[in-house]
């Protein structure tokens, strides 16, 4: 199967790596078109636009950072829509809000092409691992056709129906995340200015009904200070500011995850944009030299 794939970021060159691994044939496409030597290097085709990808492939895959990002590869010079066409399907992976995969679907659908949105959980080592978990939504059709794609990158994907279903469970799900973060880094700094051994607190948390990879794997990290980037704080920001949104729209009061995105402004605002999203443990931990007594 042809496959091609725009955006090469994080999660994008893992993705893209896995199918080139698994006997795809792969053409990539990144803003930065120099990240596209290393894939080139191990079997990739390259485009220089994203029409010109869409031109050569029959489905083309997307794994953008934001709205922004999503938006400007369908309607800027070069773009999706110059070659989209009937018999050609286009599949954004990347986590945005509904509005933006409705507009996309609509621009595709209207040049006779078919549109999917699937955005994925799990971070970093799942993309890697092809391990993560598909949120797919829009046109059926073209859900079971890239299947076989989406078998190498995830471990499970699931239908949700009409285009907006995934991009909202995905908010939903990166909502709680964010608001699990902002809770598990004030109980490490609880626990240490409580005079507890942080570790400890992992160890009781790990045989509990609150056990979770998460805490498990970057809780070690973050009593150290130590931040490497899986899942970058500016889009983990960027999923509450939409989660939120979506809040607005459904009349659902979320004062945790309203909280939590303070949390994780701050911490952009401390130019922690560009470190794992654990990082907003730095707007909550108590000074070195106080003893929070
Ligand atoms: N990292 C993670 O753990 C996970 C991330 N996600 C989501 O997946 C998406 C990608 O995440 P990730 O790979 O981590 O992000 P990165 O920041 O590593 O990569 C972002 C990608 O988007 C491209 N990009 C940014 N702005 C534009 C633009 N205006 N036009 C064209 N391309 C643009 C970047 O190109 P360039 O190289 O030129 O900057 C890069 O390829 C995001 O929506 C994120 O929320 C979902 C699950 C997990
Ligand atoms: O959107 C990012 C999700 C990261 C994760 O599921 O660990």
């Amino acid at each position: 199967m042809e496959v091609g794939f725009l955006g090469l970021g994080i999660m994008g060159k893992a993705m893209s790596l896995n199918l080139i691994k698994s006997g795809f044939k792969v053409t990539v496409w990144n803003r930065t078109l120099s990240k596209c030597e290393e894939l080139a290097k191990l079997g990739a085709s390259v485009g220089e636009t994203p029409a010109a990808v869409v031109e050569k492939c029959k489905y083309t895959i997307a794994m953008l950072s934001d709205p922004s990002a999503a938006l400007s590869v369908i309607f800027d010079k070069g773009g999706v829509l110059e070659q989209i066409c009937p018999g050609k399907g286009y599949i954004d992976m990347s986590t945005v809000d509904a509005s933006t995969t409705s507009k996309i679907n609509e621009v595709v659908s209207a040049k006779g092409g078919r549109f999917l949105e699937a955005p994925v959980s799990g971070s970093k080592k799942p993309a890697e691992d092809g391990q993560l978990i598909i949120l797919a939504a829009g046109d059926k059709e073209l859900y079971e056709e890239i299947i076989p794609a989406f078998d190498v990158m995830g471990k499970k994907s699931f239908y949700l129906g009409q285009v907006g279903n995934g991009a909202n469970m995905k908010l939903v799900v990166n909502m709680i995340m964010g608001s699990m973060m902002n809770a598990f880094s004030e109980g490490l700094v609880l626990a240490d200015g409580s005079g507890l051994n942080q570790n400890t607190l992992l160890d009781v948390l790990a045989l509990g009904g609150m056990a979770n990879p998460m805490f498990a794997q970057k809780g070690p990290a973050m009593i150290q200070r130590s931040y490497p980037t899986a899942f970058p704080l500016k889009h983990q920001q960027k999923d509450m500011r939409l989660a939120i949104a979506l809040g607005d729209q459904a009349n659902v009061s979320m004062p945790i995850a309203a909280a939590a995105n303070e949390a994780f402004k701050k911490a952009k605002g401390m130019g922690l944009g560009d470190h794992d999203f654990s990082a907003v443990h730095e707007v909550v931990k108590i000074p070195e030299n106080a003893s929070g007594k």
